[in-house]
């Protein structure tokens, strides 16, 4: 039997490595003071397309249902639970979550993800929260080094608004600043401004480095009050995550969403031993604007498979074998018990005993069962 492309059966240790991802997230999480949240896996579509959300349809794993809806399997889960909370009481909240998400465009189609949502609580608190939460967590699992990325959407934003672009236009020119492509910003830019506009726009593409280089562009953008605003907002930030131990810290000023419903401060972690992505995030409190809500929401998810992959499997139980047969079996189930905090695995006589470090063997002498070491 076959399975359709991007999926696949998961079994042993890398299971292992992933559920322990999940109990150390939901254990750390909890003592943060987060509240558990779960949605369905199937939701409609137009939660994730509609206008304040925009997501694509052609990226999503989707079926008509019988009165001929659009249903999809859960692509996001930030959308999910914005609308699962649109009812709740407005007051501060703190929700984390662990789950599948499925994305059609991508080679995996299933991947799990973990993550938190804040609510209602002052900007640079939430912000400041996901990423305290990210670092501790990470420390945790012993991932080792992580280094952070930060951006804003108001940069890029501010710059493109005077270009007065087409919505084709403009996803253009989004795709072309994300890929870092300067010589294609600068020609889209071109074609609707002025040489100085589009080098103003396509240098954007050569503002990342280190945190240090903040004071540099505040300098570069002294009459752009907005965006010196953003900046003082980013440093602000930086200096929490600094003070609380965080490793390195990038800014990216050029970075463009990569999720339609970001307004705001966005950010990344990468780890410094493969410079995989490990988690993303931002803030996104436009997307509440769907309920005839403004309030401030961020948040940031964990990739549980890239994390996964650097958990090393430790044997923290001593693992007991105890070889028995049919008739002693319900005496093994009783000796199981003497063994406190170990792997008791009851076996049969062909067991290859590889692997454990003690073995026992239930033997019946005068009649009795005894249990001897092997
Ligand atoms: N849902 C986002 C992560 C996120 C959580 N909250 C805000 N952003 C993602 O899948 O990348």
């Amino acid at each position: 039997m076959f399975l359709p492309a991007g999926s696949k059966d998961e079994m042993g240790s890398s299971l292992n490595n992933r559920f322990s991802v999940m109990e150390k997230f939901r254990n750390v999480t909890t003592l943060r003071g987060y509240k558990p949240i779960s949605t369905p896996v199937i939701e409609y579509a137009s939660t994730f397309t509609n206008e304040f959300i925009d997501m694509k349809l052609q990226d999503m794993m989707k079926w008509f249902n019988g009165e001929g809806e659009i249903e999809v399997l859960r692509p996001d889960w930030t959308t999910a639970i914005a609308r699962a909370l649109s009812s709740q009481e407005k007051k501060p909240q703190k929700w984390t979550y662990q789950g599948s998400v499925f994305k059609r465009n991508m080679p995996g189609v299933e991947y799990h993800q973990i993550g938190v949502e804040i609510i209602h609580y002052p900007e640079l608190m939430g912000e400041s929260e996901c990423l305290l939460m990210a670092q501790a967590f990470l420390k945790e699992i012993g991932v080792g080094a992580c280094v952070i990325e930060l951006g804003h959407t108001e940069i890029y934003e501010s710059l493109v608004e005077e270009l007065q672009l087409s919505k084709f236009e403009a996803e253009r020119l989004r795709q072309a600043m994300h890929d870092k492509k300067k010589d294609e910003v600068y020609q889209i830019a071109l074609s609707h401004s002025n040489k100085e506009k589009a080098y103003e726009l396509a240098s954007l593409v050569d503002a990342f480095g280190p945190i240090e280089i903040i004071d540099e562009y505040e300098e570069k953008w002294k009459g752009r009050e907005n965006v010196l605003g953003t900046l003082q907002h980013i440093k602000k930030l930086a200096k929490i995550l600094m003070e609380s131990g965080s490793g390195e810290i990038l800014v990216d000023l050029g970075r463009v969403k990569n999720l339609p419903y970001y307004s705001g401060l966005m950010f990344r972690g990468f780890l410094q031993s493969s410079g995989a992505v490990c988690f993303s995030g931002g803030r996104y409190d436009r997307l509440y604007e769907q309920f005839g809500e403004s309030i401030s929401a961020v948040g940031v998810a964990l990739d549980v498979e890239v994390l996964a992959a650097q958990v090393i499997e430790t044997d923290l139980f001593e693992r007991i074998c105890i070889i028995a047969n049919e008739e002693s079996l319900a005496y093994a189930e009783n000796v199981r018990h003497s063994f406190q905090n170990c792997i008791v695995d009851v076996q049969s006589e062909s067991v290859n005993v590889k692997g454990y470090n003690r073995v026992y063997e239930i033997k019946k002498l005068n009649g009795k069962f005894e249990v001897i070491e092997r």
